[in-house]
């Protein structure tokens, strides 16, 4: 080889994608804003929430007591994921059962907490969103969840916190959910929040993260917001 020319390593190596990392309580916008924003900007998308409910249909399927770490645990060998990063429309696949649909169902809801709390789950499953983040093919990606700023991509290059008020999430949540009262949907969102926030911390900003408040900001304004963000920490970052 001469001195001139590439090597191998520096060649092949592919391009990391600028991530962006953003993460709030459940009905903060997350999923909807991050994918508008990905659609904008070009970029993949990621929901990370996906994955955990994904596990916990398996589990449910699998007839696993998901109160009982272990069992959750050893279930984990068995589950096959896989889900695309297109803004514009993603499969949830387990194994070959398209579970897209069937992952929002509030039985889901109800029982994602329980096997998210379990560490061996939360470890399985950020080693595959940071693989999936990586090896996807756009020049950036948008991760959603609830560790993402902090646990899954803490040296991501944007970090973001969406949050909104109680009164907001619960309000824009059961406008979709006509199938349960407002009371249901707003008790189902306090007590997931509730068992979440003892194992991630989501309700305020780690050291480095900006917070995005879409209490008074309807979704365009949200959306822009993130934009904004998004604009001046790349920006500052390729200054330093
Ligand atoms: N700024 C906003 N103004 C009005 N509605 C909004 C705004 N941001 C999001 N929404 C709406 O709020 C609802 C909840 O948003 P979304 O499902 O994206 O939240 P999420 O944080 O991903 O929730 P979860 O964690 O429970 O999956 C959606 O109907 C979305 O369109
Ligand atoms: N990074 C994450 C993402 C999600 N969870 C758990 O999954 C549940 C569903 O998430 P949604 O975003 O689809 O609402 C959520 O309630 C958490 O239990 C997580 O732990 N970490």
């Amino acid at each position: 080889m001469t001195f001139s020319e590439p090597s191998p390593a520096a060649s092949e190596s592919p391009q990391v994608p600028l991530i962006v990392a953003i993460d709030g309580p459940a009905g903060s916008g997350k999923s909807s804003v991050s994918k508008a924003v990905a659609r904008r900007l070009g970029y993949g998308f990621l929901d990370t929430g996906a994955a955990y409910r994904a596990f916990a249909w398996f589990a449910l399927e699998r007839g696993v007591d998901t109160s009982e770490a272990e069992a959750v645990t050893a279930t984990l060998p068995y589950f096959d994921y896989t889900i695309g990063t297109d803004p514009d429309g993603y499969a949830v696949l387990v194994g070959d059962t398209d579970v897209t649909e069937a992952i929002r169902d509030p039985r889901i809801s109800a029982t994602v907490s329980a096997v998210a709390r379990v560490p061996e789950v939360r470890a399985f499953l950020t080693a595959l969103f940071r693989s999936i983040a990586r090896e996807q093919p756009l020049p950036g990606i948008v991760v959603e969840g609830r560790d993402i700023t902090t646990v899954v991509e803490p040296e991501a290059e944007v970090r973001i916190l969406l949050t909104a008020s109680e009164e907001a999430r619960m309000a824009r949540r059961s406008l979709e959910i006509s199938t349960q009262s407002a009371e249901t949907v707003a008790e189902q969102l306090r007590s997931r929040d509730a068992a979440d926030s003892k194992v991630v911390e989501f309700m305020s900003a780690a050291d480095g993260v900006t917070t995005v408040d879409s209490t008074h900001l309807d979704f365009e304004q949200t959306i822009d917001a993130v934009i904004d963000v998004i604009t001046t920490r790349t920006a500052r970052n390729s200054h330093d």
